[in-house]
């Protein structure tokens, strides 16, 4: 095999002049088992990476026989830079990676190792603090020194006749349905504001509108006019939140609705849209993959046991690429100080560091004292913005204390200055 590695932007939006980054996207379609691209699909997605900025990674293996194409990637990955929310309106760097694919004939030979290797050292050198992925199997990105930090629930609540809420939405402001083509107009902005406000949240990028809206789903690569949307308003006019989601119904049975997608302001808001949800005619259920974990609806439920969780996923795994950048960029709730060993096989992060904190900022500087605890990159990556607690790691055997019973004052130190929640999927 005569593998090499290159990385390139996409030209343009029109296939017939980009066909690098055409014979890209199909190999990334191939991946993850997607229909081959129609130009129309290619045009969008051309579009999405123009607009996004990304970095396209490709592995081309030029010894490959006929009748197989060698201009066709056997390995792709891709690359922007957004923000997360760290806290207190704070927006922490990060390079966000996706489209890791490696051809099934090329698989466990060390591609995505030599792709992801050179990615953070790359993010690294470019200064960001931290590197982040949503994953398709949670066994892979450890090794890497990611660390699953944020979380989301996936609900299903039963909507029969028993549904109420303790404290119906009162009036104030109103939920109305609205076309494709306005939930579309309205969702960015209204993310963009979840995003701001929302500690744990992640950007998303700017095709995500029109797939909430169904105008153009990212998934099928076609429009989904099963899609339906509806916009809590305020009574001063303003959006102050949406739903969008796809019900189904065989005759003569009540129907499901999946919530495809749910992004709420403020409390009421996120009470009134499940008000609504929760009063369609001909629908016993609705189910959500992306609910906080700590959700208020079970408890603004008259009958908690309408609301089921059928699991828990990591949304966001974080990897650290500069710690004192990371810790600082966060907000911090309590006072003191530790210092924490890390340990990072692909030598980016690793060392000692003391993290002092006082009046919602840390100082993180490295250091010789003697560590408190100890962890690998990963561990750091899932405690960074609060959303897993040290103890819970130590538990689990992923922090080693170094001195009695420290875990319990890093859950202190470390705790997040409010719930921890993520809804951006890349
Ligand atoms: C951020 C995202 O885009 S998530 C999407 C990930 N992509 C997919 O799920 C698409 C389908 N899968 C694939 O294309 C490939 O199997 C990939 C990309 C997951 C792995 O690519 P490969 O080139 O085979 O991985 P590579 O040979 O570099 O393996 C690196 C290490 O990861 C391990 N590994 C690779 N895949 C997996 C897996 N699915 N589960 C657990 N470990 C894995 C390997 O054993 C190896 O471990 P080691 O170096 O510690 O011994």
């Amino acid at each position: 095999m005569d593998l090499q590695m290159s990385t390139f932007r996409p030209r343009s939006a029109d296939p017939a002049e980009d066909p690098e980054a055409v014979a890209w996207l199909r190999a990334v379609s191939q991946g993850f088992h997607q229909d081959r691209l129609t130009d129309e699909a290619l045009g969008r997605s051309l579009q999405g990476l123009l607009d996004d900025g990304f970095t396209l990674r490709a592995v081309h293996d030029h010894d490959i026989p006929a009748p197989a194409d060698p201009r066709r990637p056997v390995a792709t990955f891709s690359s922007t830079d957004g923000t997360i929310n760290a806290g207190a309106g704070r927006m922490l760097p990060a390079r966000l990676i996706t489209d890791v694919t490696v051809r099934p004939s090329h698989r466990r030979r060390g591609l995505l190792r030599t792709m992801m290797s050179a990615e953070l050292a790359e993010a690294k050198a470019a200064g960001l603090p931290v590197a982040a992925l949503t994953v398709t199997e949670g066994g892979i990105y450890r090794r890497f020194g990611f660390g699953p930090a944020t979380f989301e629930a996936k609900i299903e609540v039963a909507t029969d006749s028993r549904f109420a809420l303790h404290t119906p939405p009162d009036g104030g402001g109103q939920v109305v349905l609205v076309d494709a083509a306005v939930l579309e107009e309205h969702a960015g902005e209204i993310f963009r504001r979840y995003h701001a406000q929302t500690l744990g949240s992640v950007q998303r990028f700017s095709v995500i509108p029109t797939h909430v809206s169904g105008l153009w789903d990212w998934s099928s690569r076609e429009e989904n006019r099963r899609v339906r949307g509806a916009i809590f308003v305020a009574e001063s006019g303003e959006p102050e939140g949406y739903v969008a989601w796809e019900a189904r119904r065989d005759p003569d049975e009540f129907g499901k609705i999946t919530v495809r997608d749910l992004v709420p302001l403020t409390p009421r808001a996120y009470l009134a849209l499940w008000d609504f949800l929760g009063h369609v005619d001909l629908i016993d259920s609705v189910r959500w993959g992306s609910a906080p974990t700590e959700d208020p609806l079970r408890f603004a439920l008259t009958e908690p046991d309408l609301y089921r969780v059928r699991g828990l996923d990591a949304n966001v795994w974080l990897r650290m690429l500069d710690v004192p950048a990371a810790l600082t960029a966060r907000a911090w709730q309590s006072t003191g100080s530790c210092v924490l060993a890390v340990e990072d096989s692909l030598d980016l992060v690793g060392g000692r560091y003391r993290i002092k904190i006082a009046d919602g900022d840390a100082e993180v500087t490295r250091t010789d004292d003697e560590a408190d605890a100890a962890m690998d990159a990963a561990a750091l990556g899932s405690i960074c913005l609060g959303g897993v607690r040290p103890s819970v790691l130590a538990a689990a055997g992923l922090i080693r204390e170094l001195r009695p019973s420290v875990a319990a004052s890093l859950d202190q130190l470390f705790a997040a200055t409010g719930p921890v929640w993520g809804i951006t999927h890349f």
